[in-house]
């Protein structure tokens, strides 16, 4: 059994416990004293604590009068932001108002102007011809039946006043002759007679005086004659002097007609006069077509010297399954269109569909006509004619309305040749003179075909592409160009193209949509008043399909053809966005695909472009239709420096 040790007793204080306890009490002490000092050290942290507290809430309090205050500045702020904000929509506002309000009264001002111009002198030309023409046929007149009359009546009174003169003459000298041979035979009888009474005289001296009476008788009788032969004589004076007023009024007559033929020369003074307010007039317009043409210029760099445009072509009688289009602002502004794309099934498992907006410079629907497209597109070709170079071409897949748009019988192109050809008559006679000249090109697997040259000769006839830096024009050495001196010659133009290519395509090609199609008008202007010479270019490229064709599908001669159009169609794309992100000098890739390299000097700042993003409207199309949108998109948002013209003083 182990041994317990014995329990010390309390009450037993032996030195051990005495040590021990002391020990105790020692270190209670020192651990009191510890504990003393800890307190100490917690009420003084307490009190510095409470210090720094009552700083805390000092600055707590402090913390939130400026939050307050903060607070009351930030709605402050707010509101001084939403009436700068509502200040700046108003003035944004009033600023588009104003440059609307401008842009429409520059071209009314103009417009009216020009027909303001062209009436005026429309009017005074067709009054002054008419006038001109309508006096001098019946002064003409006039003075061939006065003169005639006058002659007439002339010649009667001269035929009459002699045929009475030589009547009265010959009566008087009848009378004379009688009454002198009466007098005579009377002179004679009574001579006899007085010598009979003489010889009676002496023998009777009474019948002297019977005689003498007698004689006194025949003195009168004779006086009597006399008096006759007096007034015959007075009567012929009295003709003469009728034939004298005759000849006066001949005289005045003759000097009425001078007072018309001066009335003639007034008129002519004034038809003069006409003249040169007609002359002036046409001067005024010129200057004013000089102006229009500024202002027309300066409208068109307003809009940007790149513009997109989408046209949607409607669907076939044969087609189905319409992809949903939608035109959102088709009653406004019509520059917007929203497709919806591809139904998905979302992580919840409901299916939906997304829609997707595009806005563009102008939104063409299914119901468009040529002709509404054309008014969009007829500012710019007026501005190739005001020597601009201007580039219209149409980007899409396959099928999308591209040839349709450009090259149908009512198309761009005819169009523009059409306008073109109108205006270039229009403008003569304000002085200019131009020469049109049209070529077309196609550009296929990265060579030019020239589609008016012989159709044996397509895909052999080598064509090279000149540029001329200075003049930023380009020309197409070994290409024929055909002088449009006519509108009809570009419907053969077209037919001829078509036949070239029709010829060249083979069943599993269909040329059109393999190739780029380019026309090309040249116009020369040069106004022989002002002295002012413009060169500017019109360019309606027909792209090839932009569908992106699978490659593993396509082999050999299609496989060549796909990577070239896909190739041309990102180069054309990249330089499209180096003009739109570059600055200018720097380099643009137009070598890096022949048909940039051929649009060169249209596409870049000197020139005008706009791109026809052309869409299918079929639900099997979607996708294309996507990817074309937002291409077009990238190059709607690309900003091209402003335009220069190329015009330069003849000589
Ligand atoms: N706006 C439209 N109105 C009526 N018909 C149209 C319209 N646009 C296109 N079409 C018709 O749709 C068809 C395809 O058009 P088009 O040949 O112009 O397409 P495309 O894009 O030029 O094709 P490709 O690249 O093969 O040349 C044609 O029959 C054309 O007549």
């Amino acid at each position: 059994m182990a041994q317990h040790e014995p329990e010390p007793d309390p009450q037993v204080f032996d030195d051990d416990r005495v040590a021990s306890l002391e020990a105790q009490f020692a270190a209670w002490k020192e651990q009191m004293e510890i504990d003393m000092d800890k307190q100490s050290k917690v009420q003084e942290s307490i009190k510095l604590y409470e210090t720094k507290n009552a700083a805390l809430e000092d600055s707590i309090t402090e913390y939130k009068r400026l939050l307050e205050e903060y607070k009351t500045n930030v709605a402050d702020l707010k509101s001084l932001n939403s009436t700068i904000t509502m200040e700046l929509d108003n003035v944004k506002r009033s600023h588009t108002y104003e440059l609307d309000d401008l842009r429409r009264k520059c071209q009314n001002d103009m417009q009216d102007v020009c027909d303001r111009s062209k009436r005026e002198l429309e009017r005074s030309r067709n009054e002054n011809k008419d006038i001109v023409d309508k006096v001098e046929r019946e002064l003409k007149a006039e003075i061939d039946k006065l003169l005639k009359s006058h002659k007439d009546e002339l010649q009667t009174l001269e035929k009459r006043l002699k045929a009475e003169l030589e009547e009265e003459r010959g009566k008087r000298q009848r009378e004379k002759h009688d009454v002198q041979k009466e007098f005579d035979s009377e002179l004679r009888a009574a001579k006899l007679e007085a010598d009979t009474k003489e010889r009676e005289n002496q023998l009777l001296q009474g019948e002297l005086t019977n005689t003498k009476s007698e004689l006194d008788r025949e003195r009168m009788l004779r006086n009597a004659l006399q008096g006759q032969l007096t007034n015959a004589t007075t009567s012929n004076l009295t003709l003469e002097a009728s034939n004298k007023a005759m000849k006066e009024k001949i005289d005045f007559l003759e000097s009425d007609s001078q007072a018309q033929s001066s009335a003639y020369n007034e008129l002519h003074r004034r038809m003069e006069e006409a003249f040169a307010i007609a002359e002036a007039a046409q001067e005024k317009l010129r200057q004013e077509e000089t102006l229009r043409r500024k202002l027309h210029n300066q409208v068109q760099e307003l809009k940007g010297n790149i513009r997109v445009m989408c046209r949607v072509r409607p669907t076939h009688d044969s087609e189905i399954s319409p992809a949903k289009i939608g035109f959102p602002d088709a009653d406004t502004d019509s520059k917007e269109v929203a497709v919806q794309g591809p139904e998905k099934t979302s992580a919840m498992g409901t299916n939906i569909t997304q829609t997707y907006a595009y806005a563009f410079d102008r939104v063409f629907s299914p119901t468009s006509q040529n002709a509404e497209v054309f008014e969009e597109i007829s500012q710019l070709v007026q501005s190739a004619l005001d020597g601009y170079n201007v580039c219209i071409f149409c980007y899409g897949q396959t099928g999308s309305g591209k040839t349709f748009t450009m090259s149908s019988a009512d198309g761009m192109i005819p169009r523009a040749t059409a306008q073109i050809y109108a205006e270039a008559t229009r403008l003569q006679e304000k002085g200019w003179q131009y020469k049109l000249e049209g070529s077309f090109v196609e550009v296929y697997n990265e060579t030019y075909n020239d589609l008016l040259g012989r159709s044996e000769d397509l895909d052999k006839k080598k064509i090279e592409v000149r540029h001329d830096a200075a003049k930023k024009q380009t020309t197409l050495e070994n290409a024929v160009s055909v002088p449009l001196d006519g509108p009809d010659r570009v419907e053969e133009i077209l037919q001829r193209a078509d036949k070239n290519r029709t010829v060249a395509a083979t069943k599993a090609n269909m040329r059109s949509s393999r190739s780029h199609s380019v026309f090309i008008l040249k116009l020369v202007g040069e106004n022989s008043v002002t002295g002012e010479r413009s060169e500017g270019t019109l360019n309606l490229v027909d792209l090839a399909g932009s569908e992106r064709l699978d490659h593993s599908k396509a082999e050999g001669a299609r496989l060549k053809e796909t990577q070239n159009i896909n190739k041309s169609l990102s180069c054309l794309g990249d330089v499209i966005n180096a003009l739109g992100s570059s600055k200018e000098g720097s380099h643009i890739p137009y070598r890096n695909s022949r048909l940039t390299y051929l649009l060169q000097y249209s596409l870049g700042g000197n020139s005008k472009t706009l791109m026809f993003v052309m869409v299918s409207p079929l639900q099997a199309h979607l996708q294309e239709t996507i990817t074309s949108l937002k291409f077009a998109t990238k190059v709607h948002n690309t900003h091209i420096g402003t335009a220069k013209k190329q015009t330069k003083a003849s000589g």
